[in-house]
């Protein structure tokens, strides 16, 4: 497998993997990242531009994708990555695997909002994914949390208390929390409709 080029140095650190389209990204994203920051007491927060969300058939440009993140992503200990197009992944279990392999003394989390959970387990390898990584849960309007949700049901006995947050990059996974935000209703799909 080729290396990949990694945004920052990781060892040792506490860092959120962010990944989206941002097709484009707009404050909405910059609330997860700077809320998950804050709560989890990361160091840094990789915003992993999707080569292509296996699960939508229209991504956008990727280049305009990336531009649009790195605009968006200038608050501290944020940093955007074009690794998926750089290796050629586009499941995030790879991504996820690859990134272990490449920077194994990191303390690596993965970032959501609560929608992405909501349908969660039509990931590939979800479980797997839940079982190599911890993940944090960022409010979104419209997408609650409930035992009708997959992963939630199926994770039940591994979700720490809010008030627990911070701990969550040192957890042994599976481990996750759900953070509550004021939530922030934006969506790229909104903004596309912009004229
Ligand atoms: N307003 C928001 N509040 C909380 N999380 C969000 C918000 N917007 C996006 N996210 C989260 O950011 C990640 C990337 O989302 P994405 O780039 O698909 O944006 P989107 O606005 O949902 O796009 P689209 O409308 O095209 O589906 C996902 O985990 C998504 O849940
Ligand atoms: O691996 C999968 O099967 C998978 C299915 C759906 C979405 N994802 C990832 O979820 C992240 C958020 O996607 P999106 O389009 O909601 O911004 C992004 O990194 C996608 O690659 C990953």
């Amino acid at each position: 497998m080729i290396r990949p080029r990694l945004p920052g140095p990781a060892k040792g650190l506490a860092i959120g993997l962010f990944g989206g389209s941002f097709n484009p990204a707009h404050a909405g994203h910059l609330l997860v990242a700077e809320t998950a920051r804050k709560r989890l007491s990361l160091d840094q927060v990789w915003w992993i531009v999707a080569r292509g969300n296996p699960l939508k058939s229209d991504h956008g440009a990727y280049a305009a994708r990336l531009t649009s993140a790195r605009a968006i992503a200038r608050s501290a200990g944020m940093r955007v990555t074009d690794l998926e197009a750089q290796l050629g992944l586009t499941y995030s279990i790879d991504t996820l695997r690859a990134l272990q392999k490449a920077a194994p003394d990191a303390r690596f989390v993965w970032l959501m909002g609560a929608d992405n959970l909501a349908g969660f387990q039509r990931w590939k390898d979800w479980e797997e994914i839940a079982r190599s990584v911890p993940i944090a849960v960022i409010g979104r309007p419209g997408a609650r949390i409930t035992r009708a949700t997959a992963f939630a049901r199926k994770f039940a006995r591994h979700r720490l208390p809010e008030t627990s947050a911070a701990a969550l990059s040192q957890a042994i996974p599976p481990a996750w929390v759900y953070i509550r935000v004021r939530e922030n209703p934006l969506s790229s799909t909104a903004l596309r409709a912009c004229p």
